[in-house]
């Protein structure tokens, strides 16, 4: 049986004509930046993925992998810099893949960005619609509010690092470049206390062990943090003693929680917790509004550069005080609440139920009663405000980054509201659902206008204001 299988096989390795090998070496010139930030250099029209390398550069290569269609190469000898080259850079950022952006300068980040959106809308044929300038950082390091760090045992000892990027392997690490640096000194003292209380870190292979990750938040105003330990099972000994000996060390940790996470699986976070000390949830606040956060709800990793995005929201909503506003994927109701002042109603929508309630909450907490939360999936809530007859005025969209789904999209046509204001993360679904919408009634108002919600990755985040053609 296995016989015409192998053959199969061994015809279809010797049918892989690629113009280059695995393990060639070869002097390549970089062309391009793919949108994950590598080099892209073509060899006969066979493009090579190579990380570390920008537009211009000469460059010796060794390919790594040669699959049919692309390969992936490393640097052995760069011949010249770029002139967008960040020449201070460190290769640990790039490896891990924590700041895949860090050797491009960052006027040169901010501008790849925008090329990003002008050229997914090339490609759909949208080239009518402009992209504006990215708005950056002044200093686009060290903004990250929130950190999830694997934890594993290296030579006996239990370490906080991370892996090398298509790879398994783990690198120890202690500054994270792009996080609060309050919340690596609060690792360092985490990282200390379960080595004192002789914790195992998680073992990936047999499955055993005790710590997975460290998840810390830290309110940038607020300076409150919360220390997330997320372990195999329920065991964790000495529980309590271990969080309150964390928050004599660390002041400011109000909350230590531990979470559940049994499964084989690359997500972070388990479906259980359960508070070891401390308060339930911290608080911190954007553009003067209070909110609670709890572990597992959304909330933006990047404090400064959010209440620049919920502004510009304000502004193109253009509010008079008797709008209905749809707020969909609204998490802990951050613009729902922003907007809430200055509108008639708000309604928000969230699929995670612990979000709502602290969105319930943090209405509470503002003194606002004209907002409205729901849990939710978007796609069924629109369905049904679409059958109640519900009219909004404004729908602000924030989705994941698989942007909306075509039931989101087609019960917005019933909803028809004269503006939609959509918050994207993810240029390629924004551009998608941006066709459906021009192609259904509406048209873009004007330039999209990207913020650095993540220097030094490529992460893009967007707004797009639309409004309604036919009256
Ligand atoms: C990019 S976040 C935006 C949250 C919020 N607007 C903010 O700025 O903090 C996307 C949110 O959508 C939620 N979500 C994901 N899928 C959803 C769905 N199908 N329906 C409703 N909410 C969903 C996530 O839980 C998350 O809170």
């Amino acid at each position: 049986m296995s016989q015409p299988f192998l053959a199969k096989k061994e015809s279809r390795k010797k049918m892989k004509n690629t113009p280059v090998q695995k393990n060639q070496e070869l002097e390549v010139t970089v062309e391009d930046l793919s949108y994950q930030g590598r080099g892209v250099a073509k060899v006969d029209h066979y493009p090579l993925f190579i990380d570390d390398a920008l537009p211009s550069e000469k460059i010796l290569a060794h390919v790594m992998k040669a699959s049919r269609n692309y390969g992936f190469a490393k640097v052995i000898k760069r011949y010249n810099d770029s002139p967008d080259r960040q020449l201070d850079s460190e290769s640990a950022y790039l490896q891990t893949g924590i700041a895949p952006l860090q050797h491009l300068k960052y006027e040169a980040q901010l501008r790849f960005k925008q090329q990003q959106i002008e050229e997914l809308l090339h490609k759909a044929h949208l080239d009518q619609i402009a992209v504006a300038s990215t708005r950056g950082m002044a200093e686009p390091l060290h903004y990250r509010n929130k950190a999830q760090i694997p934890v594993r045992m290296v030579n006996g000892q239990l370490e906080t690092g991370f892996f090398r990027q298509r790879s398994h392997q783990f690198v120890p690490m202690h500054d994270f470049l792009i996080q609060d640096p309050r919340i690596d000194q609060v690792l360092e003292a985490v990282q200390a206390v379960l080595r004192e209380f002789e914790v195992p870190a998680y073992n990936e292979r047999q499955h055993s062990g005790v710590i997975r990750h460290i998840v810390i938040r830290r309110g940038h105003y607020s300076g409150q943090v919360m220390v997330t330990l997320v372990t195999r099972s329920r065991k964790l000994p000495a529980g309590t003693q271990l969080a309150q000996q964390i928050m004599s060390h660390c002041q400011d940790v109000v909350s230590v929680y531990q979470n559940i996470n049994a499964d084989k699986t690359n997500v972070i976070m388990g479906k259980q917790e359960k508070l070891l000390a401390g308060k339930p949830q911290i608080e911190d606040q954007l553009n003067g509004i209070k909110f609670a956060i709890s572990p597992r709800s959304f909330f933006q990793v990047n404090s400064l550069q959010t209440e620049k995005i919920y502004q510009y929201v304000a502004e193109a909503a253009q509010l008079s005080g008797k709008e209905t506003v749809i707020d969909a994927y609204c998490g802990i109701g951050t613009i729902s609440l922003s907007l809430a002042k200055k509108a008639k109603q708000v309604y928000g929508v969230e699929i995670v139920a612990d979000a709502i309630k602290d969105a319930k909450q943090n209405a509470v907490l503002n003194g606002i009663t004209n907002a409205e939360f729901k849990v939710a999936a978007a796609e069924e809530q629109f369905g049904k405000w679409a059958s109640a007859g519900l009219k909004p005025d404004i729908v602000v969209f924030d989705p994941p980054r698989k942007g909306l789904e075509t039931k989101v999209l087609e019960n917005t046509l019933t909803l028809a509201p004269k503006k939609i204001v959509y918050v994207s993360c993810n240029p390629a679904t924004l551009v998608r659902d941006l066709q459906f919408l021009t192609e259904n009634g509406y048209q873009v108002t004007g330039p999209i206008q990207p913020f650095d919600q993540f220097p030094q990755t490529n992460h893009v985040e967007s707004v797009t204001v639309l409004e309604r053609t036919e009256k």
